[in-house]
């Protein structure tokens, strides 16, 4: 089978799983500033080293929220999401890994879930703060913490 001429954008709709194949798609998409890929529930991240505003505003918010997996195009928001309501939904505490080598985005990439999650928990303001400047105001020494473990 060809390969699609956009890339795909879930790996295990390759035909064939290896290597070249893996990173000549992520490329492919990669010069369409389609930078996440998902592999099934896996999602990979290519750090784009420029702002994509368009992919982190409110309306891409809006979209993923109650979206069911893999119905939208793969997103960190995504990922963001369905831990979320697993999370509700089970009544446990839920946990997202975020992997890679140094510079490769995991800080950002975690601002983005940060931020995500902080709209999902809702904009109620306590002490005149909302949830979300509250989480937004903890994540840098959180952040900063975890990366010297
Ligand atoms: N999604 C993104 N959009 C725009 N720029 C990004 C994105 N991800 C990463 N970058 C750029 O790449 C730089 C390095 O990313 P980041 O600091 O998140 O890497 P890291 O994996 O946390 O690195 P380290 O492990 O060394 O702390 C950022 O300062 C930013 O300029």
């Amino acid at each position: 089978m060809e390969a699609a001429a956009g890339g795909v954008d879930d790996m295990t709709k390759l035909s064939y799983l290896h290597e070249p194949g893996v990173l000549q798609n992520l490329a492919t998409r990669y010069e369409l500033n389609e930078i996440y890929t998902y592999t099934g529930n896996i999602l990979i991240a290519v750090n784009p080293f420029q702002r994509l505003q368009h992919l982190y505003d409110s309306h891409m918010m809006q979209q993923y929220k109650g979206a069911p997996f893999g119905e939208l195009s793969p997103h960190v928001f995504a990922v963001a999401d369905v831990a979320y309501r697993a999370m509700i939904h089970e009544g446990r505490s839920n946990s997202i890994l975020v992997s890679g080598e140094s510079g490769a985005g995991k800080t950002e990439t975690t601002k983005m879930l940060m931020q995500y999650l902080a709209y999902l928990g809702g904009r109620a303001a306590t002490e005149g703060r909302t949830v979300e400047q509250q989480v937004l105001e903890v994540r840098q020494p959180v952040l900063s913490h975890a990366r010297q473990l």
